[in-house]
């Protein structure tokens, strides 16, 4: 049994049954018939076995009978952690995938992007946003808005209504020939980030933080990468953009900036790497580059939805943990067609085994592997392990509630003549529902300790 020091501690509810989690030491770890408690502020009180019911209670001070009892074919996972999402995007996610990066953010995603200072619209689509993500057990989110402070900040407050986990970036960008009216200058992208994180602080939400967010490299001039640099240090805040996602965005960059050894060279020179950066995709980083990454604590989000639907690569995902880099996953949305982390899971093992096609000496990740990255890999990718990514006493509860058999569901439960070991069971459950499941099998989903699915009424 794990439980914290104090077992004077209020607890909210108890719940029993099969867990499924990452550990450091385990990629999937199983904990049959357990109990987990959790407390008034949210947090994992205790996670014991089943035949300990009666210790427990009295130690914890709840009633046996409160406990809720997970049904057949459920589990709980911890809740799954979206490292890269544009919020400002899902008004178009699922079409116009049909060009290149650069060309694409030219014609489709600056001109939708730009409509974001019209909060009406702003509201609906992050509304939105939020809600699918959360139904489709994305806990915990690190969002893009667009360059517009006002709409940025009223995603942090709709996540905050809906009691998501997230990390929000309104976007800076002081460079961008090709769509004029979408760009502020150097001054106004320093000034409004200013506003941002101090507007959203002032908030005081206790799930949703500010995230420094300069686009990309050739969105941007040195200046105002230092700048932004200065700012996230000054303030120990987290930094996302976008790294080395296609081979003409890194001719781009070198163009760019002819003084500057390598992509990463020009974030580590302005001060964007640190242990709370998150670089998106990487598909075409050198060892060398990855060096820099470890060294320097920066992670990566690994979108294969998108480095497929946009044709920009193929991240080498054995090579960035062979290199020890932080990686979790992102869904890149809108470049990435789908807003759920579940997708993510599946593009990432298809991403792998294309990567063996081409070399059988390839390790091929395990399901296992991805789910790790789904959950754990993701909250120490966002330097925020501390609070979530597992079942760990003291850790908030962010969890999902799964039913393989969910009613109206996407998967039949065909029943094995020969009995399974319920660890086996639950071992194929938890990878079948990763790999067949949808939103339709997510029946809960917790964070922080509260119900934020189903939506309670308004
Ligand atoms: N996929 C993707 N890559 C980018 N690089 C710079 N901006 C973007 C964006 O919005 N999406
Ligand atoms: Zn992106």
């Amino acid at each position: 049994m794990e439980t914290s020091e104090k077992s004077d501690t209020d607890i909210r509810f108890v719940c029993r049954g099969t867990f499924v989690h990452s550990t450091a030491e385990e990629a999937l770890q199983i904990l049959e018939d357990a109990l987990l408690g959790v407390d008034s502020e949210g947090k994992i009180a205790f996670i014991g076995e089943g035949k300990e019911l009666q210790k427990l209670s009295e130690n914890f001070g709840f009633s046996p009978s409160a406990v809720t009892q997970l049904q057949q074919h459920e589990f709980f996972m911890p809740g799954m952690i979206d490292t890269h999402i544009h919020a400002s995007q899902y008004s178009y996610a699922g079409t116009a995938l049909d060009m290149p990066l650069l060309q694409w953010l030219n014609t489709y995603t600056f001109p939708v992007e730009s409509h974001f200072q019209d909060l009406e619209f702003a509201k609906k689509v992050y509304t939105q946003v939020v809600k699918r993500t959360l139904r489709n057990g994305t806990t915990t989110a690190c969002y893009f808005a667009t360059i517009h402070t006002d709409a940025s900040l009223l995603l942090g407050q709709i996540a905050n209504d809906f009691g998501q986990r997230a990390l929000v970036g309104k976007v800076c960008m002081d460079r961008n020939d090709a769509v004029k009216y979408y760009r502020e200058t150097s001054e106004e992208s320093q000034e409004e980030t200013y506003r941002f994180i101090k507007e959203l602080l002032n908030k005081k939400y206790p799930l949703v933080k500010p995230v420094v967010t300069p686009r990309f490299a050739p969105s941007c001039t040195e200046a105002l990468l230092a700048k932004l640099g200065e700012i996230a240090k000054n303030n120990k805040l987290h930094i996302q953009s976008h790294i080395s996602e296609n081979l003409e965005e890194v001719e781009l960059v070198k163009e760019l900036f002819p003084n500057s050894e390598s992509y990463t060279d020009i974030y580590h020179k302005c001060n964007l790497l640190t242990d709370k950066t998150i670089l998106a995709h990487g598909c075409h980083l050198s060892d060398e580059e990855l060096v820099l990454f470890r060294k320097t604590g920066a992670a990566l989000s690994h979108c294969p939805n998108s480095n497929i639907s946009l044709c920009s690569g193929v991240l080498n995902v054995r090579n960035v943990l062979n290199h020890k880099v932080k990686l979790g996953l992102g869904t890149d949305m809108a470049g990435g067609y789908s807003p759920s982390i579940l997708d993510a899971v599946r593009r990432a093992l298809d991403s792998s085994k294309v990567l063996t096609i081409q070399d059988p000496e390839h390790k091929t990740l395990s399901f296992e592997e991805v789910f790790r990255l789904a959950t754990l890999g993701g909250s120490q990718a966002l330097s925020l392990d501390e609070r979530t990514g597992n079942f760990k006493v003291g850790k908030d509860f962010d969890a999902l509630r799964v039913n393989v058999a969910a009613p109206g569901g996407p998967i039949d439960v065909i029943q094995n003549e020969k009995p399974q070991s319920l660890n086996s069971h639950m071992r194929l459950s938890s990878s079948t529902c990763s790999l067949a499941g949808d939103d339709r099998n997510i029946v809960e989903v917790f964070v922080a300790g509260k119900k934020v699915v189903p939506f309670s009424e308004p």
